[in-house]
């Protein structure tokens, strides 16, 4: 597409943002967000993590430019959002998590009539035919099942061919071929220069499409990085890993040559190790399973993940 890959297409610097007087707060004013930071870049998926209440939406309205700022600074596409004329809104697709569609409308007859408002649009027929709107076209928005209007929902933000794409957990409520249908898509334009921002509640989701990874807690940035990055984060036990095996429940789990691992039965039958293994770790636990005739009903192994990451640094507190 001869646009060029890693330019930014979002900045947000140290985005403060105040909400109220709020009456539930005996009309006191509240720091929603202090001090978010992000860069997302074309030809990128930024994912945008957070536990509830952490700011997300704030942080992506104000992006958007649905809300104003009252410090740091924004800049979308290199404009400032809030406040910016219908050229700017024309270059970004937003999808909302519940959509936002008209509920008489029918798919494809909504997709054309927002199709006709730009210059240069999508082609409908073939985003249709991608996200499988074909089989429910002539249905009311209304009868829809959530799965199927958060599809509608991604061709309307799609359509006008923008250049930066804000998602909102764009697989809520997708079944397994939908979510596939759909990662594909994401998948394709971040391959065709967009920038795409989104956020999640679903780790995997985030771990498989994101090639950046912003957390945030309580309104601010608490880390960034690539998920290999974040996953090898140098805590206490970043560096280790996670065996679990099932096996008949009760099973006296001291096994010689292996103290240095946590070794404990953490429900009836699932036994848990972690810590540094060595490969000699594992001869060591294979061989006392040979000799007390355990054959393991399932084993697991796996470094750290994004979830641990996430669950160390965020929502400590239940907001
Ligand atoms: N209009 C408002 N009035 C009062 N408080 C608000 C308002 N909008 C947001 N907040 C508060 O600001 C904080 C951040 O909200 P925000 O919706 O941005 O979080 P979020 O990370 O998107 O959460 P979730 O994952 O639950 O959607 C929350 O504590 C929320 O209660």
């Amino acid at each position: 597409m001869g646009v060029p890959n890693d330019e930014p297409c979002l900045t947000i610097t140290g985005l403060v943002r105040d909400l109220g007087p709020v009456p539930g707060l005996d009309g006191k004013m509240i720091r929603v967000l202090a001090g978010v930071d992000l860069t997302a870049r074309r030809g990128q998926v930024t994912a945008l993590l957070g536990a509830n209440g952490a700011g997300k939406t704030t942080t992506l309205e104000c992006a958007q430019g649905l809300q104003p700022i009252d410090g740091g600074d924004v800049r979308l596409l290199g404009e400032a959002p809030y406040g910016a004329g219908a050229e700017l809104r024309a270059r970004v697709g937003v999808m909302l998590q519940d959509g936002g569609l008209p509920p008489a409308a029918r798919p494809v007859a909504l997709l054309r009539h927002i199709a006709s408002m730009y210059r240069e649009p999508r082609d409908v027929d073939e985003l249709v035919h991608r996200l499988g709107i074909n089989s429910f076209a002539r249905t009311g928005i209304r009868r829809l099942s959530g799965g199927q209007r958060q599809r509608v929902a991604l061709a309307a933000a799609l359509v006008g061919n923008p250049e930066v794409l804000f998602l909102d957990e764009p697989s809520a409520g997708l079944d397994p071929q939908s979510r596939q249908i759909v990662f594909e898509l994401i998948q394709e334009l971040r391959d065709e220069g967009l920038g795409i921002i989104l956020t999640t509640h679903l780790l995997d989701d985030a771990q498989r499409l994101a090639d950046y990874v912003y957390i945030i807690d309580d309104g601010r940035t608490v880390a960034r990085g690539t998920v290999p990055e974040l996953t090898a984060r140098t805590e206490a036990h970043a560096a280790g890993r996670e065996l679990s095996f099932e096996a008949p429940p009760g099973l006296n789990p001291s096994v010689a040559g292996l103290e240095h691992l946590s070794f404990t039965e953490d429900s009836p039958g699932r036994y848990v190790l972690s810590g540094e293994f060595t490969p000699a770790d594992l001869a060591r636990l294979a061989g006392w399973w040979n000799e007390a005739g355990i054959l393991p009903d399932s084993i697991h192994m796996a470094s750290r993940t994004l979830e641990d990451v996430f669950l160390e640094l965020s929502g400590k507190e239940n907001r």
